[in-house]
């Protein structure tokens, strides 16, 4: 708005509106300077000139349409049509220039809270008067019943008309959409108000506030080498070692987090407000959240910005920034790599043969575990479809553990975030009762999953964004069960993209055979020479480990 706000508070007196305005439109600087010599604007409108034009204009619009001029500041030649002088030595108005009215500012009251006060300020701002005495007739009780039955004859006119017929029609030309935003402020009050309500609205805006005050900090999140353990040859003699898995720098998640999706902003909104909760002292209950959606919908590139986020607000529950709060794994070595996060085993210090009496651990591991996981809050769990009751019984079992809770507590109290998808890898050497998604309530970790998670779907394939009926064929197909047929154009589709692959590409075959002839091609066209090596088999003895050379097979 280019014209400044206007305070109408009949109490406000001069001294208010000396403040200092940077803004160089002569016409405030007028009003500045009117300022400390004017009574106030309630005073100047009272002593408006007697003539037609101001008969019957309210002080809300005298406000919005008329600016104060100093009696040095007329110009020689008078513009009699915009120019009026005041009574007494109230100075001078001028009609404002300017294409827009301006904005005018008053004090609201609610009608239900406050009614005198609300019936008094609107027949302040909006029924023409000259008087006090003409906003309250003594016959009057209160402003409502004025407002409600008076009727008034303005000068020059014999007709009576109603006042609030008067102040309704000059309110609308003022009040825009008040009855929507009072309930809004209502329903502000009655609710608690949401922290960070803006981020939902603008999250952009947000993450560019958030970017000006991190500016110059040192980011929470720890960077240092990346270290599987599961791959880690030293790792295997300790549990839950390098704890700290590595996250991305702030500068390559801000672009990440920019770039999300409205169904990924949501889920990651979703689990950053219970951060925020969290942060704030509140004891929310623990999240148990499932997100899920097929190949390339964008789960890994959120999972890394829920990381960072939740890690960075869940710094601020503990005293030391770099304390543990948020543990990015997945059932595999090689996806955990891909996360750059942790097996689930190395993490939690479970042992690969999943037996019960191997699941203990020592007294002195479990106290170190428990030390890097005292302030474990979240546990986020990459390729849930691998994971099958039994892993999941055992995490629960471990965390429970290391967080010492009772047994009902599920997870010890962490919140879980599982990803994956189900139509993806399903977990290896597993019948089919103990995948996950079977329901038997006769299984007692049936319980950890089935009707504990809430599902997010993620359905917006971001892979092959840019070819959209490529993405659609790929859903299909996730869906596909093995007796359907494919339609004559998915066919088609897919015949076309068989085309010539160059030869470092990743190939898949769906049997053994074909595999071998691929490799076989490949070697024989990469290596032309070709040289022939006997192979010669040795027999072992049982228990000696040396082979026998006489006997060759
Ligand atoms: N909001 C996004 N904006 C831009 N690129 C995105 C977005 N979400 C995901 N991507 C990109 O799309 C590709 C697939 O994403 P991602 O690997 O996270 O999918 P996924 O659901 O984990 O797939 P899969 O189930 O195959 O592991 C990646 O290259 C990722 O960077």
């Amino acid at each position: 708005m280019s014209v400044p706000l206007k305070d109408l508070e009949k109490q406000q007196n001069c001294k208010s509106s000396k403040r200092k305005r940077h803004n160089s439109d002569s016409e405030d600087e007028d009003e500045d300077e009117n300022s400390t010599w004017m009574n106030n604007i309630v005073d100047r409108y009272k002593g408006r000139p007697h003539i037609d034009i101001f008969i019957k204009l309210c002080l809300a619009r005298f406000t919005s349409e008329y600016s104060v001029i100093l009696e040095s500041q007329l110009p020689q030649k008078i513009n009699k049509d915009t120019t009026f002088k005041l009574d007494g030595s109230l100075g001078y108005i001028r009609k404002r220039t300017r294409t827009s009215p301006a904005v005018i500012k008053y004090p609201r009251f609610s009608p239900e809270n406050s009614p005198e006060k609300y019936y008094q300020s609107i027949l302040q701002l909006y029924l023409p008067y000259r008087y006090d005495e003409q906003l309250k007739p003594l016959l009057f009780q209160t402003y409502e019943n004025f407002f409600t039955c008076g009727r008034v004859k303005f000068q020059g006119d014999n007709t009576l008309s109603s006042v609030k017929e008067i102040v309704i029609k000059n309110m609308s030309d003022f009040v825009k959409n008040g009855h929507d935003l009072e309930e809004a402020e209502k329903q502000f009050h009655e609710k608690d108000p949401k922290e960070d309500a803006w981020c939902e609205l603008c999250p952009e805006a947000e993450v560019n506030r958030r970017e000006c005050i991190d500016e110059g900090k040192v980011s929470s999140v720890i960077e240092e080498d990346l270290s599987i353990p599961d791959l880690n040859e030293k790792s295997s003699s300790s549990v839950g070692t390098n704890l700290l898995s590595v996250s991305l720098t702030k500068n390559e998640i801000i672009p990440r987090l920019r770039s999300l999706n409205v169904k990924q902003r949501r889920i990651l909104y979703k689990v950053r407000d219970w951060c925020i909760q969290k942060a704030n002292g509140k004891t929310p209950e623990p999240l148990h959240l499932f997100i899920t959606g097929g190949a390339g919908t964008g789960k890994s590139h959120l999972i890394k910005c829920i990381q960072y986020e939740a890690t960075r607000i869940l710094a601020q529950t503990t005293n030391n920034p770099d304390d543990l709060t948020v543990l990015l794994t997945a059932p595999t070595g090689t996806a955990a790599f891909n996360i750059h996060g942790l097996t689930i085993h190395s993490a939690l210090g479970i042992f690969k043969s999943l037996s019960p009496d191997h699941a203990t651990l020592s007294e002195d591991k479990i106290n170190s575990l428990r030390s890097k996981l005292e302030h474990l809050q979240i546990l986020i769990i990459d390729e849930i479809s691998m994971v099958n009751k039994k892993l999941l019984f055992f995490v629960h079992e471990r965390l429970r553990q290391v967080k010492k809770r009772p047994d009902n507590c599920l997870f010890g109290g962490v919140s879980i975030i599982a990803v994956g998808d189900f139509y993806q890898l399903p977990p290896v050497r597993t019948k089919r009762v103990d995948k996950l998604y079977v329901d038997d309530p006769s299984n007692p970790s049936n319980q950890l999953w089935n009707g504990l998670f809430e599902i997010a779907e993620l359905d917006e394939i971001m892979r092959q964004r840019e070819d959209g009926m490529f993405a659609e064929l790929l859903n299909r197909l996730r869906v596909k069960q093995k007796n359907e047929s494919l339609s004559s154009s998915d066919k088609e589709t897919l015949q076309h993209c068989f085309g010539d692959s160059p030869d470092e590409a990743l190939h898949i075959y769906s049997t053994n055979a074909e595999v071998d002839t691929f490799n076989k091609e490949m070697i024989m066209k990469q290596c032309t020479e070709s040289k022939l090596i006997e192979a010669q088999d040795f027999p072992k003895r049982q228990n000696f480990r040396e082979i026998d050379s006489e006997k060759t097979l």
